[in-house]
């Protein structure tokens, strides 16, 4: 009998990306060398193990890191149009392991097989801007108070970007960051989520013909694995950036320890996001935008749908076909298109769900879909879960939370402004929504009156964001932005340049200084 990896491909989907039974965690591009602990790699779909990465030391992370620091010195030299060059290259190439890439992403992380190939195409397009954004590192001029001078400012990189990325994008995570700090000018250092090490491995594979190729340096693409180079690269004078994707717990402490040396960091943390439902919504359009949001990715977005604050005359019905759509969803191996609910990451992670249900009954949550853990044939992993609806208040203590898992709770309004209130009444600020065919309410939503998210969107869900607009949130998601838009302003140091081209020296704000 074929085995499950066989039956969806995932040993040829292995092969072809690279994959050996032991591979070496620490790449400075071409060269690959590892001298840590073992760190294995299981697969949530099935329990099997994929295969093992070996961990970098503290020698492995200096030797990366001496890389980079030597490689930045000619990269940055570079014209920005031919790094993006390069940039485009590496687009084609991940065009043409789509296939392998995603379903790696979801054999080692659980998501769906769509949403994988998804997370590869999020790559692609991150390519395809940051080529036309290596044209467009604008800066501004401005007219001086003083005569026959100019003012320009312009960007400079910033050197090496450290990179920590979580173990829900395994992939994307890494291209928005690293695919704009390259047309930038900067050297990027890696270090996947230890649950998806294997994803980092592949990238690196991946992007290695393009570097060989073009004969770049050593030390421009890096990859570390192992947890304790978090706190290496934490406290590194020499990454000038670190760019955390993770949990609000994890990214609190780098977020002081980075301050602490005066570094910069991008943050993108949590999220608690709600759709509002006002009495105005087309409750077809709710139903898919709701159900996507909770349940996709089984409840593992950072944009994941957790809170539905529905108008109260609307509440009975939006319930009633919630239900409906809980009791036809498939749950099963996210590599089988016919299933709509994958597993969760490990087991931990269904003991924090499991949690979840009993804190928020404690608290006097009302169960509408029941949830629990998946037994039997297909759940061998233990790491399947059932999408669960609990009728809750926004003051629980659980509610306030994130938990990483299909726990949606449900809660009623009566206006709009309490609605709102609501909505933003949590520590985290990442992404929002309101269903509404009203003109005002929409705009009030909007407004600054309105939601306090980085992201607020009208009549779609709070997941699945483009890559055009720049990503991120407030108050406890972080403050950081990526991806589109401006976002790449992150990744340069900003210089103000004025030029006297007279032969007079006037001081600024009309100061005197006789000689
Ligand atoms: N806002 C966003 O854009 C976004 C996107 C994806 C995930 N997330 C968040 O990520 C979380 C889920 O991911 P996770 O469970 O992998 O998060 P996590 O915080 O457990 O781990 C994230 C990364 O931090 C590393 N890490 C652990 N200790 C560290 C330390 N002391 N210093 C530096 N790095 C350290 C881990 O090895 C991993 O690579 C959720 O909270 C989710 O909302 C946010």
């Amino acid at each position: 009998m074929a085995t499950l990896t066989d039956q969806f491909g995932i040993q040829e989907a292995l092969s072809k990306l690279g994959i050996q039974e032991i591979n070496e965690g620490t790449s400075t591009g071409s060269n690959s060398f590892a001298n840590g602990e073992i760190i294995e790699s299981y697969s949530p779909v099935d329990g099997t193990l994929i295969a093992k990465v070996k961990a970098s030391t503290q020698e492995d992370y200096e030797a990366a890191v001496a890389k980079a620091q030597e490689a930045f010195k000619s990269w940055r030299l570079v014209p920005a149009p031919k790094r993006g060059e390069i940039v485009r290259q590496m687009g084609e190439e991940l065009r043409k392991y789509k296939e392998p890439l995603g379903q790696l992403v979801s054999y080692e992380m659980g998501k769906s097989l769509q949403e994988g190939l998804g997370e590869v195409q999020e790559m692609i397009d991150i390519c395809d801007f940051a080529v036309g954004l290596s044209r467009q590192l604008y800066g501004l001029t401005m007219h001086s108070e003083r005569p026959m001078h100019r003012m320009y400012e312009q960007y400079h990189p910033v050197g090496i970007v450290g990179i920590i990325s979580a173990f829900n994008f395994p992939v994307a995570v890494w291209s928005w960051n690293s695919m704009l700090a390259w047309v930038c000018g900067d050297v990027c250092i890696w270090k996947p989520s230890e649950k998806t090490p294997l994803c980092g491995i592949a990238c690196q594979n991946i992007i290695k013909t393009v570097l060989e190729r073009n004969n770049i340096p050593e030390g421009v693409s890096c990859l570390i694995n192992g947890r304790d180079n978090g706190d290496r690269m934490n406290t590194d004078k020499r990454l000038p950036l670190v760019s955390f994707t993770g949990s609000t717990r994890v990214g609190r402490h780098v977020s002081k320890t980075v301050a602490e040396r005066f570094g910069n960091t991008i943050l993108e943390l949590g999220g608690n996001n709600a759709i509002i439902v006002s009495e105005h919504a087309d409750i077809n359009m709710v139903l898919v935008g709701a159900v996507f949001g909770a349940v996709g990715t089984a409840g593992q977005r950072c944009t994941t749908t957790r809170r539905l604050i529905v108008h109260e005359s609307v509440y009975d019905k939006t319930v009633e076909v919630l239900k409906s759509a809980y009791g036809q969803l498939k749950i099963g191996n996210p590599l089988d298109s016919n299933n709509h609910v994958g597993p969760l990451i490990d087991k931990d992670s269904v003991q924090n769900y499991l949690d979840a249900i009993e804190k928020a009954k404690q608290e006097g949550g009302n169960v509408i879909v029941e949830g629990g853990v998946m037994q039997g044939e297909g759940y061998e992993s233990g790491c399947y879960v059932k999408p669960c609806i609990i009728e809750a208040k926004n003051s629980f203590e659980i509610v306030q939370h994130e938990t990483f898992a299909p726990i949606l709770y449900v809660m009623k309004y009566n206006d709009l402004e309490e609605a709102i209130a609501m909505q933003n009444d949590v520590p985290q600020g990442l992404s929002s929504s309101i269903f509404t065919s009203n003109m005002r309410e929409m705009e009030l939503f909007l407004s600054h009156a309105g939601s306090d998210c980085g992201i607020a969107n009208v009549n779609i869900g709070t997941s699945g964001a483009e890559i055009g607009g720049a990503f991120g949130g407030e108050k406890e998601t972080g403050g950081g932005r990526e991806s589109g838009s401006d976002a790449w302003k992150a990744y340069m140091r900003r210089q103000t340049n004025t030029i006297n081209y007279g032969s007079e020296l006037p001081l600024a704000q009309g100061i005197r200084f006789d000689l």
